[in-house]
């Protein structure tokens, strides 16, 4: 199946043939997993930086983040290995609903099992032990990647040796929750949505852009929107900022999938670090390595309390404020406050 995704050249795949046991139930028979390395590990294995993507980001960190990548800065190849792969359930290169099903010879489409951060988790952990990896400098990531980032800590404390969460919170608020159903159902209201076994090629284009459009709505904010668009209208009519949402949904049509989207929504809406674990300040409670929490004060998705909370909850753990009026998407724009934050904590963890 051809992908709409754009896949960088420098993509390389790991196949892991063993089965992955899904945290809700079924397996997959197989792993496929698309990422992309900068720089090298250096001989105590100790140089490590494992990024963690967004919803509709891949495996190519030095496209979307790309701020963060240089000499000096966050990621630095002269002196990290750096690492970054495509979660499980997306559309760019790795095992998701756009992959075959070896049981039916057709891509999954809508049957794509149910995954959670925990399988995207355990995957990436396959993927770096198979690159003879057995402890992370650091983990960091924003929004989804946060939710990673916070899993990397609990499932796998003895690997990952700081963590770097920014703009996320510890557990899916009702608030996310029903953004993220808008969006789906805005996906299912398409006629060409057909229960999700639409055509990859014809796809319900006007239902995913419109998901992407609400979705470009709390990714930004109040002050963002007016102080860009204001009230003004182009010549025929359509509002500024009408015609930039209409154009953010047109170009996610171009690059994504829409059973993709549905998959990683609800994986997003999973995301509990308590779940299953006991109790959800015990798990937080329990995270001993350093920790540093990016808070974006202009976040309507992900608001301040959410990280207040997991600065409270996690010990000895510290909390950084990102003041800039763009809204979630502030940690993939103002690259150089983000960078520089990543590099206080770099020197504070060591080498
Ligand atoms: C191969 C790839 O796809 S790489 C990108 C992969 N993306 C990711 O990994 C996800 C992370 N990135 C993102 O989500 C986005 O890049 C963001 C949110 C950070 C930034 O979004 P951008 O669209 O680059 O920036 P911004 O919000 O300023 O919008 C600029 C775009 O809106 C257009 N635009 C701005 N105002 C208007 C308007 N009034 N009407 C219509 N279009 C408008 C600009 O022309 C520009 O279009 P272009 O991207 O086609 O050149
Ligand atoms: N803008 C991000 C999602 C929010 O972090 C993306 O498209 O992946």
């Amino acid at each position: 199946m051809e992908h709409r995704a754009i896949i960088s050249d420098s993509t390389k795949y790991f196949e892991s043939n063993e089965p992955l046991a899904l945290d809700l139930g079924g397996t997959l028979p197989g792993v496929k997993v698309a990422y992309r390395t900068w720089g090298a590990l250096n001989s105590e294995k100790s140089n490590v930086i494992l990024v963690c993507h967004a919803l509709t980001g891949n495996a190519d960190a030095d496209s979307w983040w790309c701020g963060m990548f240089g000499e000096g800065r966050a990621f630095d190849e002269t002196r990290d290995f750096i690492v970054c792969s495509n979660v499980l359930g997306s559309c760019y290169g790795t095992t998701g609903p756009l992959s075959l099903n070896p049981l039916t010879g057709k891509h999954y489409g809508p049957d794509f099992p149910r995954i959670t951060i925990r399988d995207m988790v355990s995957v990436q952990r396959r993927l770096l032990q198979s690159l003879g990896i057995e402890r992370i400098r650091l983990v960091v990531g924003a929004s989804l990647g946060g939710m990673q980032v916070l899993e990397w800590g609990a499932m796998y404390p003895e690997m990952a040796g700081a963590l770097m969460p920014m703009g996320i919170s510890g557990r899916h608020s009702a608030w996310c929750i029903a953004q993220s159903e808008a969006q789906r159902q805005a996906i299912a209201a398409d006629a060409e949505w057909r229960d999700g076994w639409y055509d990859p090629q014809v796809q319900p284009r006007k239902g995913l852009a419109a998901a992407r459009m609400m979705a470009m709505c709390t990714y930004r904010c109040f002050e963002n929107y007016q102080q860009r668009f204001g009230r003004q209208q182009r010549e025929d009519g359509l509002f500024e900022a009408e015609s930039y949402v209409r154009h953010q949904g047109d170009k996610l049509v171009e690059r994504f999938d829409a059973n993709t989207y549905i998959t990683l929504t609800r994986a997003m809406d999973m995301h509990d670090l308590g779940r299953g674990r006991g109790s959800y300040e015990a798990t937080l409670g329990a995270l001993a390595m350093p920790v540093e929490i990016l808070s974006i004060d202009s976040d309507v998705l992900y608001p301040k309390e959410e990280q207040e909370e997991l600065a409270r909850l996690i010990p000895g753990s510290r909390l950084l404020f990102l003041d800039e009026p763009y809204g979630h998407d502030a940690f993939l724009i103002d690259t150089d406050t983000v960078s520089r934050m990543v590099c206080e904590f770099k020197e504070k963890i060591g080498g």
